[in-house]
Order: C-alpha cells, then sequence, then structure tokens
C-alpha cells in the first residue's frame, strides 16, 4: 500500500509514518503539495479545507492508494486565539476521514502577531528564541513545556483517521 503524504514537514511526515506502523507492506511518499488556503489559516473550516487538499492533492500527485493532509491553523473564540490542527485521510474513491488535534490558546502577544498578518512559524521562533520551531516541537510543544510535541499532536490526529478507516472497513464486511 501506497501513502501519499501532502508534505515534507519532518513533524508531520513522522506522525503519518508512526500512524501506519502496525501495518504490514505500506510505502511512503512525501510530496509538496498546495493546501489551497491562506499559508496562515484562520478557522476550523479553512483549517480542515487545507488539510483534505493536501491529501487529495498528494494522492493525485503519487498516483498511490491512500493521501494523507495535515494542517495547522488558529481560530477566534472568547477566549482568545487558539491554535487548531486538523488532518485528513482520502481513499482513491474518495472517501475522506477529518479529525482534529490538540487546541489551545497562544499568549496574547503571539495572537498579536498573527493578527497583524504573521506567520505562526516565524513568530514562534523569534517568541522561543529556537530555529524552525514548526519542523521540531511547535507552538503546541512550547506551549505545553514539552509535553505534547507537534509529532506527538499529530499522530494522536493520525490514530483517529486510521481508527475511523478501520471502524468502517470492519463494520461494512
Ligand atoms: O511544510 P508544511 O506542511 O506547510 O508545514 P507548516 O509547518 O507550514 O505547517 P502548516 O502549513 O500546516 O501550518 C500553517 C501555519 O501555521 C504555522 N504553524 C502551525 N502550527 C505550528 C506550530 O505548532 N508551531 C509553529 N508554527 C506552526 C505554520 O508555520 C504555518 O504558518
Ligand atoms: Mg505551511
Amino acid at each position: 500500500m501506497i501513502i501519499c503524504i501532502g508534505t515534507k514537514n519532518p513533524a508531520k511526515a513522522g506522525a503519518v509514518k508512526e500512524g501506519f506502523s502496525s501495518m504490514p507492506d505500506v510505502e511512503f511518499l512525501e510530496l509538496d503539495v498546495s493546501s489551497g488556503v491562506s499559508a496562515q489559516p484562520f478557522s476550523d473550516e479553512e483549517t480542515i479545507t487545507g488539510a483534505i487538499n493536501r491529501a487529495k492533492n498528494a494522492l493525485a500527485a503519487g498516483k498511490g492508494d491512500i493521501g494523507i493532509g495535515l494542517e495547522g491553523g488558529v481560530k477566534q473564540t472568547e477566549h482568545g486565539l487558539l491554535i487548531c490542527n486538523w488532518g485528513a485521510l482520502v481513499l482513491r474513491c474518495g472517501r475522506t476521514y477529518i479529525g482534529a488535534g490538540a487546541s489551545i490558546p497562544l499568549p496574547a502577544d503571539v495572537a498579536d502577531a498573527l493578527l497583524a498578518g504573521e506567520e505562526l512559524g516565524p513568530v514562534m521562533d523569534r517568541y522561543a528564541n529556537k530555529k524552525n520551531v514548526r519542523h521540531n516541537e511547535g507552538a503546541i510543544g512550547v506551549f505545553t513545556n514539552g509535553k505534547i510535541t507537534r509529532q506527538k499532536m499529530f499522530a494522536h490526529v493520525m490514530e483517529s483517521l486510521v481508527g475511523q478507516y478501520e471502524y468502517e472497513l470492519k463494520t461494512s464486511q
């Protein structure tokens, strides 16, 4: 089975590989594809669309069996700007599964930088005084004191996607 992953970000690709670790004979293709949404999605809806587009575009580009898209975004709530993360698993027949990851508020100064038009990736590097936070622990890792890294968060999303797919396979027989 060939799994087409719609990113080359190692924190995301690592999570996808964890998600399929119990399945035999899987091969992974990492593909740089378009999300079709803004670089910094600003709602659940836009983030879900980005995840689904990445999954569909990866599946089309890699001509595999399953496409996976993982997308990070933010959403405005009464409780501040929250990070939101979504994943999509798309089969060749078009069947699409979605699932969300951990969501926590961003500190006011980080939120203000995003509302002024910056992307979370570079803002986090400046805030944490680190390089490439987005490829490593992520904002979720920094603000949970390392308890939930970006890969761990997306690995949980992957479990929700693969689990839904398996459940449907099991119950449709
Ligand atoms: O190469 P791709 O797959 O695009 O990976 P990315 O890190 O850019 O991830 P997304 O496009 O899904 O994320 C959308 C935006 O939010 C940023 N972002 C999302 N989650 C983040 C996190 O946990 N830490 C740092 N930046 C994050 C990211 O840099 C983008 O500006
Ligand atoms: Mg991106």
